[in-house]
């Protein structure tokens, strides 16, 4: 009988799950689903690989609200529908690999110490990717882990595109650089783009990924050349919950005269602003679509107006742009997102057909006119399936490893 992999991708406000079974070429998808919401109203969904749901309920109102509960309830479910099939490989999404990592790692406990040491650098990723790890590690000792890292996919920018404007010993003895992340959607992207279109796979395409978390990059034949995001996820695009790129004198200014101390000033820029900050209304797109109030629309104005800007700015980064690309959450079903961000780049040669941006489908799909010298894409990225790919990639090249090991004498 084939052997599973569980893949699990724990995101700020969520944690999504797929579970595949071997197949040649690629994993083939059994269900996949998530717990979303997690520290407001947690729901539960999952669906077979044709779609059909086969669970929807919220979690328990007045159950503890957290990244493992919403697992433990996740590993409930598949045990109920696996019936005592065997799992190859469990393989995870991890947010920064710092300088450490920049390729899929086999988990052990020296790697688990090293990744707790990077959770200064995404304190709100971090914490949620390791408990994953840790309790399956318990649950299931005899299952290999993979982490599978958002920086990798974009450690191969330019140095220009890596740097801060600080003294330069300084900052590569600190590995104060600019790292970017959502590199595994990226690459998934990357790897779908040549089927989808020849010449923006072989050109230069701008992605934006906008989900709770938001970032953009830019593909230079499929390889990243710069991304929105640096040192961490706090930099570029304003956010579910997070700032984006902010003078760092602001910073200065809350801990010098207003006196925040460093968590309160953490919370601040990570919980408390983007869309919920400026909006004071949700963090969720389709509330702020849905809301009245004359905030709701100058936090979607606001991002909608940052996604247009840094389109253009790296579009300068690849000297002209073949096709933008939207994925993720607000990406794939948000089309007056993407509306309004196509209709400020207009100038840039990009013409949306409206008719087809309206439009629902699971599928990649072009969305601008054929006039339209920027062509425009609707893409579902699949971050779970690259997690799949690496994983087993991983465990089977440690095989091949240990098989190529001579045996002392
Ligand atoms: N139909 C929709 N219209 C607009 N926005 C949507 C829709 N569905 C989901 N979203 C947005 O997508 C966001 C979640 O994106 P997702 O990529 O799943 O986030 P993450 O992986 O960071 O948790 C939600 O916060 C919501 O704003
Ligand atoms: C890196 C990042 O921001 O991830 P997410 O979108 O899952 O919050
Ligand atoms: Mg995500």
């Amino acid at each position: 009988m084939k052997q599973l992999i569980l893949v699990i991708n724990a995101g700020s406000s969520s944690i999504k799950f797929s579970l595949f079974e071997q197949g040649e070429p690629d994993p083939v998808l059994l269900y996949k689903g998530q717990v979303e919401g997690i520290y407001v109203e947690p729901y539960f969904t999952a669906k077979s690989a044709d779609g059909d749901k086969l669970a929807a309920e919220n979690l328990p109102a007045d159950g503890p609200k957290s990244h493992d509960q919403a697992l433990r309830h996740i590993l409930k479910w598949l045990e109920n529908h696996t019936a005592g099939r065997k799992l190859a490989v469990i393989g995870h999404r991890v947010v920064h690999g710092g300088r450490r990592f920049s390729r899929p790692e086999l988990v052990t406990h020296e790697i688990i110490s090293e990744l707790e040491a990077l959770v200064p650098l995404a304190p709100l990723h971090a914490p949620h990717n390791i408990t994953p790890i840790r309790i399956l590690a318990e649950l299931l000792p005899g299952v290999p882990q993979v982490v599978c890292f958002d920086t990798a996919f974009h450690a191969n920018q330019p140095e220009i595109n890596q740097l801060y404007a600080l003294p330069y010993d300084f900052s590569q003895r600190e590995g104060i650089r600019r790292y970017g992340f959502h590199g595994l959607s990226y690459e998934y992207i990357a790897a779908v783009l040549p089927e989808i279109d020849a010449r923006a796979a072989a050109g230069r395409t701008v992605v934006a990924h906008l989900g709770n978390g938001a970032s953009m990059a830019a593909l230079s034949a499929c390889h990243g050349v710069a991304s929105t995001m640096g040192f961490t996820a706090l930099e570029g695009l304003p956010m579910g919950t997070r700032t984006g790129s902010i003078d760092a004198g602001v910073v200065l200014h809350l801990m010098n005269h207003l006196h925040m101390d460093a968590k309160g000033i953490e919370d601040l820029l990570y919980k408390k602003s983007g869309l919920l900050g400026l909006s004071g209304i949700s963090s969720d797109m389709r509330e702020l679509h849905a809301s009245d109030d004359p905030r709701a629309k100058l936090a979607v104005d606001y991002f909608v107006s940052k996604i247009a800007r840094e389109a253009a700015s790296l579009a300068v980064t690849l000297q002209g742009i073949d096709a933008l690309v939207f994925t993720a959450g607000i990406g794939e079903n948000d089309d007056i997102v993407r509306r309004d961000v196509c209709r400020q780049l207009g100038w840039l040669g990009v013409e949306l057909d409206e008719s087809l941006n309206a439009q629902r489908s699971g599928q990649p799909r072009l969305i601008s006119t054929p006039q339209s010298q920027v062509a425009v894409y609707v893409v579902p990225t699949n971050e779970e399936l690259m997690i799949a790919r690496h994983s087993l990639g991983c465990v089977d090249e440690t095989a091949s490893q240990y098989a190529a090991t001579p045996t002392p004498a």
